[in-house]
């Protein structure tokens, strides 16, 4: 079994509250898909009120690692490409989601976005990520 999310030796640098350089993301499922609301602050910018494309990569990977956490998939990025289609404001409200997309043996395919509060899409993210551990992908529907 996976660690509890709101163990104290979680120290996870996207989700953990006990990290205190962390973002501290928080996420709810959401049937298929798990999903932050987010807001970057002022020392995640690259530039010009932009959050950092680096950062914005670690919102994704978080986002779509968490995803897998909880259905107790035990993994390990193994490549992802993003396409970041504008820019990612500091200060407003993100949107971050992420889902499922396939498996085949130990390499799971994932999808994640970031979404600007007007409903533009400004980065998504597909991902290959390797199992290191026990369990599956479940088929769409399943209950979680
Ligand atoms: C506490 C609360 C927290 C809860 C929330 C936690 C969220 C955390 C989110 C962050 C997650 C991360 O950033 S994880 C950190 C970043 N990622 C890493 O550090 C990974 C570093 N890389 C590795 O450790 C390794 O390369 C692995 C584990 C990924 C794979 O090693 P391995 O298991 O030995 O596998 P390997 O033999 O190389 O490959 C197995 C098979 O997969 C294929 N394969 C390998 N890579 C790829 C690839 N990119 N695309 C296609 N296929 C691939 C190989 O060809 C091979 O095929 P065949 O020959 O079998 O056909």
């Amino acid at each position: 079994m996976t660690k509890p999310l709101k163990d104290e030796t979680n120290i996870c640098f996207g989700c953990s509250p006990n990290n205190p350089i962390g973002l501290k993301m928080e996420f709810e499922d959401d049937g298929d898909v798990c999903r932050a609301y987010y807001t970057a602050r002022p020392e995640h910018m690259g530039w010009n009120d932009v959050v950092h494309g680096g950062l914005v990569a670690t919102m994704l990977d978080e986002a779509m690692g968490r995803w897998l956490w909880v259905r107790n998939l035990i993994t390990m990025t193994a490549e992802m490409t993003i396409r970041y289609s504008k820019p990612v404001p500091v200060g407003v409200r993100l949107t971050v989601e992420s889902s499922g997309v396939s498996q085949k043996g130990k390499l799971i395919e994932m999808t994640a976005r970031i979404i600007l509060p007007d409903g533009s899409l400004a980065a998504r993210a597909r991902a290959k990520f390797l199992k290191v551990g026990p369990g599956n992908l479940p088929e769409k529907g399943d209950a979680e």
